[in-house]
């Protein structure tokens, strides 16, 4: 069968728990995996999407109020104003961040009323969910079994809500929804977006879409899961087009699992051969990435 004709990403439920050496295989294969049955209450994902899409709705002078800082790690991030590594066209999208309160303090809209309480319980449960698909993976890493809960548990991860606005006519012909980028952080979970657009570059340097079955997760490797592994498991490269069919927003909520800004980032001592990148810090390996960025 032609490669474009297979699905990008393989399928892993988790309904009896996880696989880890399936987990390991689709992520090693594609740095992708597609998680059914996560468990996390689907009608209550549906509240917090709706508290999302009413929030993106508010008149851009209210969201606003909400531009903390210039590093754009809490609150809102306004149309236009983040690039991709190595892009000098902004992404046509505006989104929202959520973090570990203990890290910096969070800022929340006045409203909708539902937004701080289901955002914040969607935060909960994707981080959970993370840490128990980050510990699957020391099995077949061979690894201590609580590697990541000491790197990651409690660490800087942020909850991304996204939107994209309807394509402008007057948009630059080169600007899209997310241009080409590798995720920074250890892993995202990305709970199924409102729509298509999300697609991978695959080994072959084809762009394939990432389709997903309705209330899936779809996550994926980020640099920082490929650096600790030696690029074992890579952080796979992706993007969201803009829309061929009708021209409408789309919504998705990637989480993107961070360590501790203080655990080193060190490469396992058995992918270690001579290639691997020097030991770093979560904090520091995140700043370097943000002023790449734009956002720092
Ligand atoms: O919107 C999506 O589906 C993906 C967004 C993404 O890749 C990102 O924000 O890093
Ligand atoms: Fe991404």
């Amino acid at each position: 069968m032609d490669s474009q004709n297979t699905p990008a990403v393989p399928v892993l439920s988790i309904r009896d728990g996880i696989d880890a050496d399936a987990l390991y295989k689709a992520l090693t294969d594609t740095g992708f995996v597609v998680i059914t049955d996560h468990g996390i209450d689907l009608s209550r994902l549906e509240d917090a999407y709706r508290a999302v899409e009413d929030f993106f709705a508010l008149p851009t002078e209210e969201k606003e109020k909400y531009v903390v800082g210039k590093d754009g790690q809490r609150g809102y991030t306004a149309f236009g104003r983040e690039n991709a590594k190595g892009n000098d066209v902004p992404d046509l999208k505006e989104f929202w961040h959520v973090g570990r309160e203990s890290i910096a303090p969070n800022v929340w809209p006045e409203r909708p009323e539902a937004f701080e309480r289901e955002v914040a319980w969607l935060y909960d449960e994707l981080d959970r969910v993370g840490l128990d698909i980050l510990r699957a993976l020391t099995k077949p890493l061979d690894v201590a079994e609580d590697t990541f809960d000491r790197m990651a548990a409690g660490g800087n991860s942020v909850l991304r809500l996204l939107h994209y606005p309807p394509v402008a006519e007057d948009a630059d012909p080169k600007a899209v929804r997310a241009a080409a980028h590798e995720d920074i952080n250890l892993i995202t979970l990305l709970v199924s977006a409102s729509s298509a657009g999300l697609e991978l570059l695959d080994r072959d340097g084809n762009w394939r879409a990432v389709e997903a079955p309705a209330n899936a997760i779809i996550a994926d490797a980020g640099d920082m899961l490929a650096r600790i592994t030696n690029q074992r498991i890579p952080a796979t490269t992706h993007r969201v087009v803009n829309p061929e069919g009708p021209n409408i927003s789309r919504y998705s909520m990637p989480f993107f699992l961070h360590p501790k800004p203080e655990a080193v980032l060190s490469v396992f001592p058995q992918f270690r051969d001579g290639t691997e990148m020097d030991d770093i810090t979560g904090g520091e390996f995140l700043a370097e990435r943000l002023r790449e960025i734009g956002l720092s």
